[in-house]
């Protein structure tokens, strides 16, 4: 699946800026170039669960969608939506979201949740990360050994334990975020290897020690709550890599499109994923549905970077320091696009 091929561009090294996709011969205004596949991985919020279609994400200006899966708690904008996320997500995968819907249910009635945010909290290091990745590994053992779930479906020991666990720090959307990626792996593990692990990754992606904690224990709660066939798939591997990569990659699912108002949830697109940014970018993007379209804004020579824009909205007339100051703090990076360069370089001439 990745890098994409096509006889419009090819992925090369751009320095300074990893990996980037450049024109293999001259592209006119307004071709598409890459119609991207669904996310390999993605959440659509909680407070958005009754109005976003679990399928294609259709948003109708906040209104409660009519076809409803209540064991699963997710809503669909028609039938054939549903059937069509019933086949994609096979029979395991909507036992693990109705487990799972189950004991945030539970959850919230108990009035337990994820604590807040210390003043003191920091970025995590990666020894930090691998001492807590290390622990939720052993919390996670400790429950997959003592399941006496053999038969895939939770049993009241079963379900006592997975309560136990839901009792830490968890994210509903961080959960469901690893639950979509885990069940892509299950379903197809080459693929997933292919499609994200040659992917940009963040070694230290936790903004703070309590993103690193509901991580961990959002892994720590699948692990006790997973149909048992779907174990192998719920690693801390696999969890780790879906939160590496998902700083670097993910796209924003906004109502509307690219800039929408309501920002519901976010996946990673890996085909997506090798677009550098530019602040003075050449390509534009629209979701459709489940998918990404990209089309050139102007014509384009062959040996030219094709780059999208990672800001959004008024984001893009901030001047060059506040725009490289926003991006790094957000993506991790300092911008090194043509704009960035020339306006870094006139702003410094200029005292
Ligand atoms: C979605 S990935 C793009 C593909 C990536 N270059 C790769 O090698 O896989 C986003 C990452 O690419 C790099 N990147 C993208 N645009 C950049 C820019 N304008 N300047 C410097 N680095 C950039 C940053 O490391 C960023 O986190």
């Amino acid at each position: 699946m990745s890098p994409p091929a096509s006889d419009l561009f090819s992925v090369k090294t751009i320095p300074g800026a990893g990996r980037g996709i450049i024109a293999s011969r001259d592209i006119s205004e307004d071709t598409t170039v890459l119609n991207s596949e669904p996310p390999v991985a993605h959440v659509l919020f909680r407070e958005y669960r009754k109005e976003v279609c679990a399928h294609c994400f259709l948003y109708d200006r906040g209104r409660t969608l009519r076809v409803k899966d209540h064991d699963t708690g997710k809503v669909f904008c028609s039938a054939s939506c549903q059937q069509e996320w019933l086949v994609h997500t096979g029979e395991q995968g909507r036992r693990a979201w109705q487990d799972l819907h189950h004991l945030i249910q539970t959850k919230s009635k108990s009035g337990k949740n994820s604590g807040g945010i210390s003043l003191t909290d920091h970025r995590p290091d990666i020894e930090d990360v691998d001492r807590r990745w290390e622990k939720a590994q052993g919390e996670a053992d400790e429950y997959v050994r003592t399941r006496s779930d053999t038969s895939n479906a939770l049993d009241d020991t079963g379900r006592k334990q997975a309560k136990g666990a839901v009792a830490s720090s968890t994210d509903p959307d961080i959960v469901g975020y690893l639950l979509s990626g885990i069940l892509y792996h299950d379903q197809q593990p080459d693929r997933w290897r292919e499609a994200v692990m040659t992917l940009a990754m963040h070694d230290e992606p936790y903004a703070t020690t309590h993103d690193l904690e509901a991580h961990c224990n959002s892994f720590v709660q699948l692990s006790s709550s997973m149909p048992v066939s779907l174990l192998r798939s719920c690693t801390v591997q696999v969890c780790r890599a879906l939160a590496a990569v998902s700083s670097h990659n993910a796209f924003g699912i906004r109502s509307g499109g690219e800039d929408g108002e309501e920002y519901m949830g976010y996946g990673v697109y890996p085909s997506a994923s090798y677009f550098n940014h530019s602040c003075r970018p050449n390509v534009a993007k629209q979701r459709v549905g489940n998918v990404w379209k990209f089309w050139v804004t102007k014509d384009v020579r062959q040996g030219e970077e094709l780059c999208i824009s990672y800001l959004g909205g008024d984001e893009k007339d901030l001047n060059v320091r506040q725009r490289r100051g926003h991006l790094r703090e957000v993506w991790g990076f300092i911008c090194e696009c043509a704009r960035c360069q020339r306006e870094g370089k006139a702003s410094q001439d200029g005292g």
